[in-house]
């Protein structure tokens, strides 16, 4: 099988790192927006025959489906065996119900788009909530890689005695696995969410580890308030402000601001580009990928309605 690596605009580290790992070649698409914003995409490098992948985290998505659709489209004229998409954070995966009437139910239409132009996709902790699997909207293979071991892998290179804390339950999937790996104690708050940016949380006491550095886990920073707050009732009981771990660092305007103000040290894995970066994902991207081509993903199918 041969096969190569393209990066959409903003993922050549990522693209770098996952071509490290293989050692697949890189091949080059230029893409660019005309003076209107509409997307130019011209494939530079041959692919006729190859199993291909478009690496594309879905940060800011709004950005980037477009551009991202005619690629993958442009690849498959072009002759690609196969086109995979690599896209460490999986976007509008939290609207994953009509929480009110009339809403759209946009996890399964953006799943409905990406599975319409790729034969596959390899990402890591999509939100799964209400969804058990990828499977339920995405009619691809699907690849969703779990970062807990790398977190682990971090918290036990770098803090002696920590202890972890969810923020919410959904958080407790991460939460309770790292605690696991690396044989550390484990709290879960309670939050309501009230808004975009107004969520409560209600924190069980934390008395019996005290001399614990806290590690608060979570799968996403957005606007950054489930953490803050969860750091703050973690400093009323007499915590020195917690360290901020989480797989993907959206950070929204003013997030990081936020946090800092609490006096929280942030530290994400590399599926969005920032400066808390800490934790690479180029083996786990690559190995899954390369299962992933090998087992010869290239039918397309689309979902039905
Ligand atoms: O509070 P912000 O940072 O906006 O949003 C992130 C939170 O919202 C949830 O869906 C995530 O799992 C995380 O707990």
């Amino acid at each position: 099988m041969t096969a190569m690596l393209f990066s959409m605009p903003g993922n050549e580290r990522l693209a770098a790192s996952i071509a490290e790992h293989t050692g697949w070649a890189t091949g080059t698409l230029e893409v660019r927006r005309f003076p209107d914003q509409e997307s130019y995409v011209r494939l530079r490098s041959g692919v006729s025959g190859s199993a291909v992948a478009v690496i594309c985290t879905l940060a800011r998505p709004d950005d980037q489906i477009m551009r991202l659709l005619f690629a993958a489209r442009l690849l498959r004229e072009s002759g690609a065996r196969s086109v995979h998409l690599v896209a460490p954070y999986l976007a509008y995966m939290r609207q994953d119900r009509r929480f009110k009437d009339g809403e759209a139910l946009t996890s399964r239409q953006f799943a409905q788009l990406l599975s319409s132009e790729f034969d596959g996709l390899v990402t890591v902790d999509p939100h799964l909530h209400r969804y058990a699997d990828l499977g339920e909207i995405y009619s691809m293979e699907t690849a969703s890689l779990a970062a807990s071991p790398l977190l682990a892998d971090w918290v036990r290179a770098n803090v002696d005695a920590p202890l972890i804390i969810g923020p919410d339950s959904e958080s407790e999937q991460w939460a309770g696995a790292i605690a696991r790996l690396i044989g550390a104690p484990h709290a879960v708050f309670a939050k309501s969410r009230r808004g975009d940016r107004d969520v409560l949380i209600a924190a069980s006491d934390l008395g019996a580890w005290k001399g614990r550095t806290p590690i608060l886990v979570d799968d996403v920073i957005s606007s950054g308030h489930t953490l803050a707050n969860a750091a703050r009732e973690i400093i009323d009981q007499g915590f020195p402000p917690p360290i901020c771990l989480a797989v993907h660092g959206l950070f929204a305007a003013g997030a990081e601001a936020l946090l800092r103000e609490v006096g929280c040290r942030m530290v994400t894995t590399e599926s969005i580009s920032h400066a808390s970066n800490a934790i690479t994902l180029g083996a786990l991207l690559g190995d899954a990928l390369a299962r992933q081509m090998e087992g010869g993903a290239g039918r397309l199918r689309i979902t039905p309605e």
